[in-house]
């Protein structure tokens, strides 16, 4: 071929590829226009994304496009779409990315959150739900009762780790059920290695930390939304040797590995001691073991399930721990910004409870103003949005915006949980419950929602009865109000900010201490499995 006919072919070949191009893009939703090569990279802020979708979507409709540096990303801002999308066609938008950096490299591909869709996802996600359904997980509801009690004189003794008394919570209320693990009320290991692993995962999946340093300045921003790396870009920098310049990401993976692994291997080894010595304690973990030791397994399906189980008991912690605790943190947020609201939900347990015991989630039917304040908890909590990765596109449901819709919600800026209480005082079912939206949508819908809802909702109930939420004082007697903004990460939290929780009476603060009492002595007991 001479050189007129190969710069013939070339414009040719560029031609078509521009028609096809042309035609493919002029199928695609509108969007906000971004620069060449890098699409709109550069105009994503680094945290709360979501209220610049929120905000494109107003100009441009509900349904978004976006290119990140070649990768379309197709932004849904409408409740119709996400039903539509994620729930009527689930079987093509229920796929998740490869995550390098966290299932190869970190070694989080045992837990079925970061699983691709297909027989291995379904197979874990099978097993969890047996366990974690609305109906299994009534058996933990005296368990939770008792905790979520026990915990309470921490608010009263240290108000101003609020947060951290969340968190040992949720720690405590997994560990107990999955594993039959009380843990020890200060230092567990069995939590402390588990926050060390989340940490690595919050860090990997959030800002480009790891990454080749040039590769992070050019594309940090499409690396922090899609929650990728440079690895996930050129997946091949994965075979570096740990020792390369630059390949400091191998390093740190190596040891967040190890935390991850830890994680999930030293509970689960503790349990199956326990079992070889008669003294394991009922769980989830000791029930599916059970079940595979009468079933006449050759050792390889053995080792096969008891991998299984593992890695499924491991995905609880991992999706318990940060998201009840965010919403916990929004809640008490809300109460004391809200103290009106505050005061009706204390007027429905003084009318239902009689404040002469603390509630338990069988009260839940007769408290409907509590979960109307739940739901709108939910509507406000700014938890982050889920991916699901159709044909080389990233699809991501905007929940923030559909939980802020005015159509759906009047002043969605608001907290306002009567929106979803009928002039009888029985909750609306004509208003969407933010539970439909907040837990992700269609086959990867969150199978812990259950679980989720019960323990929230119980500690919720009981934090109100049991105290009154305030606000401290400055030195000139003036109430320090929080910001009320968030930090950004996998799961978001209100900043740090103080709260006071006063005991509503002699008698209450009297059943927060024995309740104390008896939480600690049920960890004294043989009940506590030793880690080592
Ligand atoms: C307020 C609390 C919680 C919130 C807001 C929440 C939210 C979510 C969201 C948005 C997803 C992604 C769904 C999607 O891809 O569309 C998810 C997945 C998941 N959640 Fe939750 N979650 C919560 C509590 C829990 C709890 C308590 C557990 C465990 C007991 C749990 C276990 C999981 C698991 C295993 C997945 C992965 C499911 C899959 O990929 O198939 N979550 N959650």
């Amino acid at each position: 071929m001479d050189s007129a006919s190969l710069i013939l072919f070339a414009l040719l070949l560029a031609a078509f590829l521009f028609v096809v191009w042309h035609k493919d893009m002029s199928r695609l939703p509108p969007g906000q226009k971004g620069m060449p090569f890098f699409g709109n990279s550069f105009q994503i802020p680094k945290d709360s994304q979501w209220l610049t979708y929120e905000r494109w979507s107003k100009q441009y409709g509900k349904m978004l496009y976006l290119n990140f540096a070649g990768v379309t990303v197709i932004v849904l801002n409408s409740a119709k779409h996400a039903i539509e999308l994620f729930d009527k066609r689930s079987a093509i938008y229920s796929d998740r990315s490869k995550f390098v950096m966290v299932n190869e490299l970190m070694g989080w591909d045992y837990s079925f959150a970061f699983m691709s869709y297909g027989d291995r996802w379904r197979e874990h996600r099978r097993m969890f739900y047996q366990h974690y359904n609305s109906q299994a997980i009534q058996k933990c509801r005296s368990l939770t009762a008792r905790e979520v009690q026990a915990s309470l004189h921490r608010f009263i003794d240290q108000p101003d780790s609020f947060m951290q008394h969340f968190k040992d919570l949720a720690g405590t209320l997994i560990l107990s059920v999955t594993y039959g693990i009380k843990p020890l009320p200060k230092d567990d290991p069995y939590i402390m290695i588990s926050e060390q692993a989340l940490h690595g995962l919050v860090v990997a999946t959030h800002a480009g930390g790891h990454l080749g340093k040039g590769y992070i300045s050019l594309l940090r921003r499409r690396v922090e939304l899609t929650s990728k790396s440079a690895v996930e870009f050129i997946p091949a920098l994965k075979y570096l040797p740990s020792w390369f310049p630059g390949a400091g990401f191998k390093r740190q993976a190596e040891k967040w590995r190890k935390a991850a692994m830890g994680m999930i291997e030293l509970p689960f080894d503790a349990v199956k001691r326990a079992m070889a010595e008669g003294r394991a304690p009922e769980s989830i973990v000791s029930a599916l073991l059970s079940k595979l030791n009468d079933g006449g397994f050759s050792p390889e399906q053995v080792a096969k399930q008891e991998a299984d189980i593992r890695g499924m008991a491991g995905t609880a912690y991992s999706g318990s721990a940060d998201s009840s605790v965010s919403a916990l943190g929004t809640f008490i947020l809300a109460m004391v910004l809200y103290p009106e609201v505050q005061r009706k939900a204390q007027a429905e347990l003084d009318r239902v409870i009689r404040r002469d015991r603390l509630p338990t989630y069988e009260d839940e039917p007769n408290l409907p103003y509590i979960t109307a304040v739940l739901r709108e908890m939910f509507r406000r909590d700014d938890e982050y949005l889920g991916y699901n990765l159709p044909a080389g596109s990233v699809v991501i449901g905007n929940t923030w915006a559909i939980l802020h819709d005015e159509d759906l919600y009047k002043d969605p800026g608001i907290f306002n949980p009567d929106r979803f209480i009928t002039k009888e005082g029985t909750l609306d079912p004509d208003v969407l419950n933010p539970e439909d939206f907040m837990f992700g949508y269609g086959r990867r819908v969150c199978p812990g929602r259950f679980f989720a809802v019960q323990s929230i909702w119980s500690t919720m109930a009981t934090l109100l009865t049991a105290f009154e939420i305030g606000l401290p004082a400055d030195e000139h007697g003036q109430k320090i109000i929080p910001s009320g903004e968030y930090s950004g990460g996998l799961a978001i939290y209100p900043l740090p900010f103080r709260c006071t929780f006063k005991p509503r009476s002699e008698h209450i603060e009297a059943l927060i201490r024995s309740a104390a009492t008896s939480g600690e002595l049920t960890r004294d007991t043989d009940q506590q499995l030793e880690m080592y």
